[in-house]
């Protein structure tokens, strides 16, 4: 059986592949060996993250076999040969299959896992308990649904309800108002509330305070001791003020409390700065931090409880909402299915899935969440039965199989539930799996694959990286330590495929305004980089350039720069249409016609066109709306504006047109909803400039002949998470949330919860790094980093920019402006061989010259302000 199975009889696998090295390439190879041993496409399942990467793969298949079909390309047969390993493959058995595949292609299943979960859910509406005729809501409508619920929550608690659970939630302070305090509950705690049981929140319990007498008793300590230090007489008067009233909360923040603990962890003597404290003071030094403990855990424990309240009561009302709404997110019908398929037993799944799936295909399997793998585990465990391969003559035939491939190093959607460990859930819970491994990258010249080699392998070079286990589990940065450390251990060498291909990498600093805060040192760096992606635009005018950034507002001011630079620029994932001045004189238009008294709107319309034309009047905008509807309203006033426009805005009014009439079909289409829905939806222009920018998540599976990092600095983790979890393993549910406390806290945790907030700690740092790598690893020949000058010479933080520079082993001043830190390739990668002016570049250092827009000169001042 499977044991002596040949290399090309389908044996379930996994593969890990790194970036470029062909994932959608092996995933395609594999599923024509699929269709080609005769399987009927309706058995066939494969998976992948986004609908273009499914269409990608059928156009894949289609392709391949119409050009090995052709009796005049043998080429093209025998890449196919290759790919699929059959060496006795014809041009007429590719020609049958693809016109079997055509008849059958709409029982060919290669689709997204969100809507693989939608065609689940639809044969389980019972056992779900879906509405009849439900749908699928969008994000925006998600959030209108999520308000309303909110709204409903504060509605039910009497104000005095409302304010102790918003003293609660705030651990005794009420910081915001009731609306964005819930908002912001249920934006970071509900995706993890709904899959844990009921009293997940309440298993943080405060230890009891300290006996009355002892505390008594350590006054009295504190009192009668006399240090020859001011300050630490100062001190222990506050710690036996604060015992004296019951202020513990009041010490929470003291450093002193934090050294007690210290001192307990390392078996040390308790001081305060330098000073040794007077003995005798053990016992009540004990007793204080007991009681701030007692405190601290308290209010959490409270702001935990509060916190289960307002979600289960927000719980009840959403899924109330969307019942009488008949609607879901696709959020949940993951969270319904994978509750359901945690107890189903495959045959009735079979039954009552009109079929089974014998072959199944899961691309991008980093980001599977172990929620959708629940739902995946009991078709994948069903494809890799060992006893469905067999002979069959001279050919092997596999009537199930299983096969998945992925990347951990490019799981970046731990936000939304993908983990890495789940690669290791598949082969711990799948019997005989075989893995492989990838790193022969067909996308990047061998300088890229270099440089990606030295700076993942060399992490740990950065002087704030430690290697095993954190000594103090209550250290957050040495869990992040230990984080770097095990991606760089684990890092594999990649290899470069295209030998010949001609590449170059630099790493330079951008300008610094002398005085200038962060926000001026970030313009300078954008403005740096915007003079970069234009002289790389101009001269090699035929390569595509990616601009990756790690915010939304970066791509916004990148895009202004590049736009006022005169470079063509588009953004991947689109942009809000309110970037058109156009767009935004129609919105204010129909915001005048919904709030006639507010002066606002039409102060804005004023001076336009629109006010120009009489019949455009609050008034007679109302009654258009209510006689014609809203897209009727939109397109007569974009058609009045549009003769002032250029081509661009002119284009946006069109696509503000289109988005009007799709909302119309909305049940209850209002106004203002329509208007929020415009700021909120992102629509791309339809041709893509060879300068794009997009965020680094939304560069994942593309590739650029050139790609500029120009936010490479701040800090790599953003500083607080928002809650945590008990959960162990990925087939272990949580048992235990809290929510998050700042790491000055942590010594206050027992040893489980610290582990518990340092592994989060860690995971946010993995995270991190799969993201540099993921925007590294999109460069096929050039790779230009462009950081800000550190402000010294230690360049210690640990930030995206410092990790490369010590990885590479730059020896330049990293606090010098405008230098070249790291360089090599060739630069003129882009040129002929001819053309070339450099060759081969050793690492070197140069002084750069930036040429602004808006400035003639050519060398940088020093303040940006002189411009
Ligand atoms: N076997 C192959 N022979 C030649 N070129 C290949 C092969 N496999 C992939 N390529 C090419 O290499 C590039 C990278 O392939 P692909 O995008 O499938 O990689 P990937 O593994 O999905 O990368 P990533 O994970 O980084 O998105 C593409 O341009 C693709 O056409």
């Amino acid at each position: 059986m499977t044991t002596e199975a040949p290399h090309n009889a389908l044996l379930p696998t996994l593969v890990r592949a790194s970036a470029g090295t062909g994932k959608t390439y092996q995933l395609t190879a594999r599923l024509l060996r699929v269709l080609l041993q005769d399987s009927a496409p309706e058995t066939i399942l494969a998976t992948t993250f986004t609908r273009k990467a499914a269409g990608e793969i059928l156009n894949r298949v289609l392709e391949v076999l119409a050009k090995a079909g052709e009796d005049d390309d043998p080429e093209a047969l025998q890449a196919l040969r290759e790919q699929v390993g059959i060496s006795t493959l014809q041009h007429q058995t590719c020609r049958q299959l693809l016109h079997r595949l055509v008849r059958n292609i709409h029982r060919l299943r290669i689709c997204t896992l969100d809507s693989l979960f939608t065609q689940l859910a639809r044969s389980f509406p019972f056992e779900l308990r879906l509405p009849p005729a439900w749908r699928l809501t969008d994000e925006i409508e998600e959030v209108w649904i999520q308000e309303k619920a909110i709204q409903r929550v504060v509605s039910t608690l009497n104000p005095s309800e409302m304010t102790t659970m918003l003293t609660m939630l705030g651990k005794g302070e009420i910081k915001r108002s009731i609306q964005r305090e819930l908002m912001q509950v249920v934006d970071t705690a509900y995706g993890i509330h709904r899959r844990c049981p009921p009293d997940a929140w309440n298993k943080m319990v405060a230890p009891r305070r300290p006996e009355q007498a002892d505390q008594t008793r350590a006054v009295g300590d504190f009192r009668s001791a006399s240090p020859k230090q001011e300050t630490v007489l100062a001190k222990l008067q506050l710690l036996a003020d604060a015992t004296e009233t019951g202020d513990f909360k009041s010490l929470v923040d003291e450093t002193l409390i934090r050294n007690i603990a210290k001192a307990r962890r390392t078996h040390t003597e308790v001081k305060f700065g330098r000073s040794k404290l007077p003995d005798g003071l053990d016992d009540a030094l004990d007793t204080v931090y007991a009681a701030v403990r007692t405190e601290l855990i308290g209010l959490l424990s409270a702001q935990n409880e509060a916190t289960g309240t307002i979600l289960t009561a927000y719980d009840f009302h959403v899924n109330a909402i969307k019942q009488v709404g008949r609607v879901l997110s696709f959020e949940d019908v993951a969270v319904r299915l994978s509750k359901l398929f945690s107890a189903i037993d495959y045959d009735t799944l079979v039954n009552r899935m009109d079929g089974a799936i014998d072959h199944l295909l899961l691309d991008e399997f980093q980001d599977t969440s172990p929620a959708q793998w629940q739902v995946l585990r009991p078709l994948a465990v069903r494809a890799c039965d060992r006893d469905a391969v067999a002979k069959d003559g001279a050919e092997w035939q596999s009537s199930r199989s299983f096969f998945c491939v992925g990347d951990t190093k490019q799981a970046i959607y731990g936000w939304r539930g993908g983990v890495a460990e789940i690669f290791d859930a598949v082969t711990d819970q799948i019997d005989g799996i075989a893995e492989s491994e990838q790193n022969m990258s067909f996308r990047s010249s061998p300088d890229i694959m270099d440089f990606v080699n030295v700076v993942f392998s060399n992490l740990a070079r950065h002087p704030m990286v430690r290697e095993g286990d954190p000594k103090d589990p209550a250290d957050k940065s040495a869990h992040e330590a230990a984080a770097i450390h095990r991606f760089a251990q684990r890092f594999p060498q990649h290899e470069a495929n295209k030998k010949t291909l001609k590449g170059f990498v630099q790493i330079r600093t951008s300008s610094k305004v002398e005085k200038g805060d962060k926000d001026a040192n970030d313009a300078a760096c954008f403005q740096d980089a915007a003079d970069l992606i234009s002289e790389i635009a101009a001269d090699a005018p035929d390569k595509t350039v990616g601009v990756l950034t790690r915010t939304n507002a970066a791509v916004a001011e990148l895009i202004t720069l590049l736009e006022s630079r005169d470079v063509e620029v588009s953004q991947e994932g689109g942009n809000p249409l309110t970037d058109s001045a156009a767009v935004v004189t129609v919105l204010s238009a129909l915001m005048m016609a919904e709030h006639p008294g507010d002066g606002r709107w039409r102060f804005h319309v004023e001076p336009t066109l629109l006010a120009a034309d009489r019949s455009l009047d609050a008034d007679s905008i109302r009654r258009r709306v209510e006689q014609r509807g809203i897209a009727e309203t939109v397109q007569s006033l974009c058609e009045t504006l549009a003769p002032l426009c250029g081509p661009r805005d002119t284009l946006r009014l069109k696509q503000l047109t289109h988005l009007a009439i799709g909302y119309e079909n909305n049940p209850q289409p209002r106004l203002r909803d329509f208007v929020r829905l415009v700021q909120e939806k992102r629509v791309e222009r339809p041709q893509r400039a060879q300068v794009r920018v997009m965020t680094v998540h939304q560069a994942k599976g593309l590739e650029f002949d050139a790609v500029v990092l120009p936010q490479l600095d701040g800090p790599l983790t953003r500083s607080s998470g928002n809650c945590v979890s008990d959960a162990k393993s990925l087939s272990q549910p949580a048992q235990a949330i809290t929510r998050y406390i700042g790491q000055d806290h942590w010594h206050f945790l027992d040893k489980k919860w610290q582990f518990a907030f340092g592994n989060q700690g860690a995971s946010a740092m993995t995270e991190a790094l799969c993201l540099l790598y993921v925007a590294t690893t999109r460069a096929k020949q050039a790779l230009y980093l462009v950081i800000q000058p550190s402000k010294k010479k230690e360049f210690h933080l640990k930030t995206a920019a410092s990790l490369i520079y010590h990885a590479v082993g730059c020896e330049e001043d990293p606090t010098q402006p405008n230098e070249v830190m790291h360089e090599s390739g060739t630069p003129i990668w882009f040129g002929d061989a001819d053309k070339e002016r450099v060759k081969e570049v050793p690492a070197k250092t140069v002084k750069i010259q930036f040429r602004h827009a808006t400035s003639e000169t050519t060398d940088v001042p020093e303040d940006l302000s002189e411009l």
